[in-house]
């Protein structure tokens, strides 16, 4: 059955899909596959050690696998769709080892991850069409805390393909009634989003840890919002996009949800630790650390202004103190909004 048969007629079929990357995301997405009635294979690197040994999930305390779903050492041949959740800079190498030979052509990859690759500037559909250059891409993004998402409360989300009609059918494919996806064609303006809020989202971070207020964090949630639509129109994307889930919508969850891995580097950083002290307490992913330098150079490449990734970037390579960051901020010169 194809994806287009299983989307029209809104069954399941009898595929599994597939999901690379069994950290939070990764699990609470083959939770919510299971959900919307597919039998799953969860991809994991050492699938040994997911399961904590009250059953639950060693990323996802608390939560546990459905029957649905099988953790796995091997992608399996006959998926009809691949959700790729592992984080951006480790996508290309993992990717490259999992794929399937023998994965029919038809079965899209879907992006599930927000951030840039550092080594080559690259949005993770790139990186896939790199690996795979044939197969059909998209992304998936939006504002979703893995565990809640994991617990089915409801949440929203966006499918963004630049064949609309793909995202239109992984939107049917994979929403429930908890679990809503839009479907969106501007696959570069969502990851852009995706990618660039959580540089937004340590800035916010820094201020409320460094005592600056909620009005500090508000004009960082809004101007950050500027600075990524400027960028997701210089990369080719559109500046609607952004104001929605994919952009607005995780950048209010980001920079207030105290579950987000990167307001609470930058809450850190705020008060006062090294980049390097914080991210050796942590073995989950923070993906704005290593996006920040990628914006900064490539608002220099494009000729874009982005003076929060700019400062965010300068401050975790400790070429900024919180003070002059602060500063470096608020003197530029006076413009329009
Ligand atoms: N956690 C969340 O609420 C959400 C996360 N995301 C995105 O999903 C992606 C993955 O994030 P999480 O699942 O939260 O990660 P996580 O921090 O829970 O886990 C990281 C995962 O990466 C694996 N990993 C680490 N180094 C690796 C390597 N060298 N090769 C292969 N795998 C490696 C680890 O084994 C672990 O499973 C990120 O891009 C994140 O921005 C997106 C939406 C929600
Ligand atoms: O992307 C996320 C929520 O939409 C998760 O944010 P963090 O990676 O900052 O935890």
């Amino acid at each position: 059955m194809s994806v287009a048969d299983d989307a029209s007629t809104g069954t399941a079929g009898d595929r599994p899909v597939a999901v690379v990357g069994a950290g939070a995301w990764g699990t609470a997405l083959a939770i919510q596959a299971a959900r919307a009635g597919f039998r799953v294979s969860l991809w994991a690197r050492d699938p040994g050690d997911l399961l904590l040994a009250d059953g639950s999930c060693r990323r996802l305390p608390g939560h546990r696998l459905p029957e649905a779903v099988t953790v796995t050492g091997r992608v399996p041949a006959d998926a009809v769709l691949l959700l790729v959740a592992v984080p951006t800079q480790h996508l290309r190498p993992v990717l490259a080892r999992v794929l399937p030979p023998k994965l029919p052509p038809a079965s899209p990859l879907v992006a599930c991850c927000k951030g840039f690759e550092r080594t080559t500037l690259k949005l993770p559909a790139a990186i896939m069409a790199d690996v795979a250059p044939d197969r059909p891409t998209a992304v998936l993004s939006g504002p979703n805390f893995a565990g809640e998402v994991a617990a089915g409360l409801p949440a929203a989300a966006v499918v963004a393909a630049s064949e609309a009609a793909l995202a239109a059918r992984l939107a049917a494919m994979l929403s429930t009634s908890s679990f809503r996806l839009y479907d969106n064609a501007d696959p570069v303006g969502v990851q852009c989003a995706g990618a660039a809020k959580n540089v937004v989202a340590i800035a916010a971070g820094a201020a409320i840890g460094a005592g600056l207020g909620e009005n500090a964090r508000a004009a960082l949630v809004t101007r950050g919002l500027a600075e990524i639509a400027r960028l997701a129109e210089a990369l080719g994307g559109r500046a609607d996009t952004v104001a929605g889930l994919s952009g607005m919508g995780d950048l209010l969850l980001t920079c207030t949800g105290a579950a987000s891995r990167n307001y609470g580097f930058g809450l850190e950083l705020g008060r006062g630790r090294r980049p390097d002290d914080i991210l050796a307490e942590r073995s989950t992913v923070a993906e704005g650390v290593a996006t920040a330098p990628v914006l900064e150079q490539l608002g220099r490449q494009l000729g874009v202004s982005l003076p929060i990734a700019g400062t965010v970037a300068a401050l975790i390579a400790g070429r900024l103190t919180l003070a002059d960051a602060r500063d470096q901020l608020l003197s530029r010169p006076l413009t329009q909004e």
